[in-house]
């Protein structure tokens, strides 16, 4: 798997504003458009005008799966913020593991996220654990515009501040 991110670095057990861990560059921004979507989906998975206005994520990881990636169960906690995580799905469909908020074990669900689906990590469920235990190579049809593999996108309120775009204005 590779994982690429905007408006702020995920490293283990923190954010930072270059890629310290990788090259030291300095960490794209975040774009509004995509804050803007962030926000439809929250509105539409809480069935709340009010909850999707109110999200304002200032991060994303991007993260490219071939057939034979996986991600191993865990919580997403880096953030300083109980705000929800939103993710986005495009290419071949995974078999997504909807775990607990205890541990990694039972009970969990597994769903299948095919290309375009959205799924919100939002109040009891912010801090389950979840991973990915296969990619169904293949499975995309040409219209998700991928040839191969498996994009997914996670978007996050990191709780830092600086703004949503500041990965080109705030100072080094
Ligand atoms: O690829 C996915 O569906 C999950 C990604 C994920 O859990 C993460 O980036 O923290
Ligand atoms: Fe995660």
């Amino acid at each position: 798997m590779r994982t690429v991110c905007l408006g702020w670095h995920w490293l283990p057990y923190r954010y930072a504003r270059t890629a310290e861990d990788v090259n030291g560059a300095r960490v794209a921004a975040f774009p509004p458009w995509l804050a803007e979507l962030g926000r439809a989906a929250v509105a539409d998975a809480y069935g709340d005008a009010g909850a999707g206005a109110g999200y304002t994520p200032d991060a994303a990881l991007v993260n490219f799966y071939d057939g034979a990636a996986r991600m191993g169960m865990h919580q997403d906690r880096e953030e300083r913020s109980d705000a929800p995580v939103v993710s986005l799905s495009l290419g071949d469909t995974c078999v997504f593991r909807f775990g607990n908020t205890e541990d990694r074990g039972r009970p969990y669900t597994d769903v299948e996220l095919a290309s375009g689906d959205l799924f919100v990590f939002g109040g009891p469920s912010r801090y389950a654990f979840h991973g990915v235990t296969k990619v169904l190579e293949g499975s995309a049809g040409p219209a998700s515009g991928m040839r191969a593999g498996r994009l997914n996108l996670t978007l996050r309120d990191t709780g830092l501040g600086g703004g949503s775009e500041s990965g080109e204005r705030s100072g080094a």
